[in-house]
């Protein structure tokens, strides 16, 4: 049977990564998994168990206890903590500001890592898996790798539209820059373009331009494996 194909989006926040990689699965019938989820879930058990997210010695003491399950379907992912389900809980604010201390610690990491690994070892077809690190450090030898970019004024627009305006544009934008630069200025597997990553600006390009553009690389790169 063929090798799965494994591809990796990576990106800062609001280029769209979850809606293009679940997209792209499913019209490629893969399996689909959201690191960034991942993330969440481990930050807000860490909150909702009393942990200083802004302690890492605390966290990384804490971070093997929550059992975190994250779904591959592309059509209803979920995640559950503890068998609790979380996908509501893990998009608040509150666990907005912390994600990147949380993450920041290498103890964390490296149990995402596994988790991540495990899930393209269960898929047979392949995974589209997106992150910040998919393509420099989980899947190096990913079948494509995708680097998203967009400018901040549209990422912060995308972003406050989903809040439903309980964030204005200029406060969304102050907080995915400062997100952004906490994410790539971290010792451990920064935000980062892998080398053969090719970088997609979607600024000016509508979803549906950037699924076509995903799904067309992955299509040439199978052809020819
Ligand atoms: N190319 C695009 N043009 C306009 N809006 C987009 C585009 N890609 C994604 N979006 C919208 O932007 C928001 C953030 O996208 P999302 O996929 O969650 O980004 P990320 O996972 O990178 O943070 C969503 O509301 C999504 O529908
Ligand atoms: N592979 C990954 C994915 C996410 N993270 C961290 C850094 C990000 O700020 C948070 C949240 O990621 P998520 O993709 O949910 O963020 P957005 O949807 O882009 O707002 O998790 C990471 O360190 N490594």
């Amino acid at each position: 049977m063929e090798n799965p194909v494994i591809v990796a989006i990576d990106g800062p926040s609001g280029t769209g990564k979850s809606s293009t990689s679940r997209a792209v699965a499913a019209k490629l019938g893969l399996n689909y998994l959201d690191t960034g989820a991942q993330y969440r879930a481990i930050t807000w058990w860490m909150l909702s168990n009393g942990i200083d997210v802004n302690d890492p010695v605390a966290v990384a003491d804490a971070a093997g206890k929550p059992v975190i399950v994250a779904g591959h379907d592309p059509a209803a992912p979920g995640i559950t903590v503890d068998g609790t389900d979380a996908s509501g809980p893990i998009r608040t604010q509150e666990v907005t500001a912390a994600v990147s201390a949380v993450s920041a610690v290498p103890e964390v990491r490296a149990r995402m890592v596994e988790l991540q690994r495990a899930a393209a070892d269960t898929s047979p077809a392949g995974i589209v898996v997106e992150g910040r690190d998919i393509g420099t450090t989980v899947f190096p030898n990913a079948t494509v790798k995708i680097f998203l970019t967009a400018s901040a004024e549209a990422r912060a627009a995308r972003r406050s539209g989903e809040l439903n305006g309980a964030q204005s544009v200029a406060d969304t934008r102050a907080a995915l820059i400062k997100r952004d630069a906490a994410d790539s200025g971290r010792k451990t597997s920064p935000l980062a373009k892998a080398a053969d990553a090719v970088e997609v600006d979607t600024t000016d390009l509508t979803l549906d331009q950037v699924i076509e553009c995903i799904v067309t690389l992955v299509e040439e790169k199978r052809a020819t494996r």
